[in-house]
């Protein structure tokens, strides 16, 4: 039996102690820092809050950061634990070690563990921030070792066939995020409307404007060298509120025209001096358009949208990488793929009601996209291969189908219903089974 001094039983006692309290502070500082929403991190941060600048550095690599505070945890347990053995011994003899366990674990689970990671989870982000500086001064000191055991961990995983990729495992929040709205579809969670909304915003970013805008031949457009009553005309019959001026050919697109602008010139015009409903004649659109805005067909519709926003604008024309014209795109058609159809007084609407036939299919146009038709549908026909309906089955058909085909792809059968020149106009679905 080792004997020892009372100072040394004293001097012991007061080392566990302290190793104690270094072991609650690394439990609690993991449960901080990785609890901590590094959202509201960010925004205390961004208010000048010191602290959770430091705590957002020091998560930055999640892996190093617990690797260091496990190895700091460990090290106070083990020695603690270790001088809890030789204090116990000295004092009991034999009987120490189970004394040491007993004791030593209940201080450790109770003290280190449970105390300071509840204290911890009921504000991580305080918490986090107030044990930054000292885990940032940690984590550097640690490095070293730390990557050694990265090495290690992995070195002997490899021997037993399980190869780590660190970005494979990390699922993306976006990801996560569908799979939870998704998830809602069969346990009839997130309502089919609300699961679109959050679905058509969360895809804008990976969604371009070329596959939303109109197509160039459906513009209606002005040509700026018409008469102007001829103009005026046009401007009334139109159900769009503004409509681009050309010069010569229809992809030479100089200005935009504002039915507003127009109301505003004709009535100076017309109301003003030498006016009269003749001084409609002296109407110059060069005068009332104002610049058009062009945007490449590769603009996501995330960053389309912002820039309507930030310019004070909701109409774009959509240009290929040449500068030709495209299409049309507003804010109205970005809007549209969260909410769904947009109708005000004049327009009409482009999504017909779906109604099924006898048979349970559906006669569709074959211009309509296949995120319309998934939308009205509910069905699950993949757009990534084609834009439109049409698209879709020549794609899986490998050549233009003539009318009366049949075709059965994706758990549906598709049948031509009516083709002009190279074009599928129409076609009949039906889910099979
Ligand atoms: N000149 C145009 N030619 C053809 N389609 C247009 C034209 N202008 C707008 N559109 C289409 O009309 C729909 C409604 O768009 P938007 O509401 O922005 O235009 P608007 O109704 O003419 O204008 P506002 O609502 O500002 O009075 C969109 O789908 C858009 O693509
Ligand atoms: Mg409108």
């Amino acid at each position: 039996m080792q004997t020892m001094t009372s100072g040394a039983i004293w001097g012991t006692a007061a080392a566990i102690l302290f190793l104690l309290a270094l072991s609650a502070f690394f439990s609690g500082s993991e449960t901080a820092l990785t609890a901590a929403s590094r959202g509201k991190l960010r925004s205390q941060a961004d208010k000048g809050n010191l602290g959770a600048r430091r705590a957002l550095a020091v998560t930055d690599d999640s892996e190093r950061l617990i690797g260091s505070v496990l190895l700091g945890n460990n090290i106070v347990n083990i020695l603690a634990a270790s001088l809890a053995t030789a204090l116990f011994t000295a004092l009991f003899g034999e009987g120490g070690v189970a004394i040491a366990t007993l004791v030593m674990t209940a201080l450790v689970l109770i003290f280190a563990e449970v105390m300071p990671k509840t204290y911890a989870i009921s504000n991580p982000e305080a918490a986090a921030s107030r044990v930054a500086p000292v885990i940032a001064l940690v984590v550097r000191a640690f490095a070293p070792i730390v990557s050694v055991v990265r090495a290690l961990v992995r070195a002997v995983l490899r021997v037993f066939g399980v190869d780590i990729d660190a970005d494979a495992a990390i699922m993306s929040a976006r990801d996560e995020i569908v799979g939870v709205i998704t998830q809602g579809h069969t346990e009839g969670g997130v309502q089919k409307e609300d699961r679109d909304r959050l679905l058509g915003a969360l895809d804008l970013g990976d969604r371009f404007v070329e596959e939303i805008m109109l197509h160039r031949s459906g513009i209606e457009m002005v040509d700026v060298d018409a008469a102007p009553a001829e103009i005026l005309d046009q401007c009334l019959a139109s159900r769009h509120t503004r409509l681009p001026v050309y010069e010569g050919e229809p992809e030479n697109i100089i200005g935009l025209i504002h039915s507003k602008d127009m109301l505003r010139t004709i009535d100076r015009l017309v109301r003003g001096e030498g006016g009269g409903v003749e001084a409609i004649a002296k109407f110059d659109v060069r005068e009332a358009m104002m610049e058009p805005y062009f945007v490449p067909e590769t603009t996501t519709l995330d960053d389309q949208m912002r820039e309507f926003l930030k310019r004070h604008t909701h109409f774009a024309l959509v240009v290929d990488e040449y500068g030709a014209l495209q299409g049309l795109i507003t804010l109205e058609d970005i809007l549209e793929e969260i909410v769904g159809e947009i109708t005000d007084e004049f327009d009409q609407p482009d999504d017909p009601i779906l109604t099924p036939d006898a048979d349970g299919s559906y006669l569709i146009d074959g211009a309509m996209t296949i995120r319309d038709l998934n939308r009205a549908t509910d069905w699950g026909l993949p757009d990534d291969e084609a834009n439109t309906v049409a698209g879709l089955v020549i794609h899986e058909a490998q050549a233009i189908p003539t009318k009366g085909q049949v075709f059965s792809f994706h758990g549906f059968r598709f049948e031509v219903a009516a083709r002009e020149a190279h074009r599928i106009t129409q076609l009949r679905i039906r889910p099979l089974g």
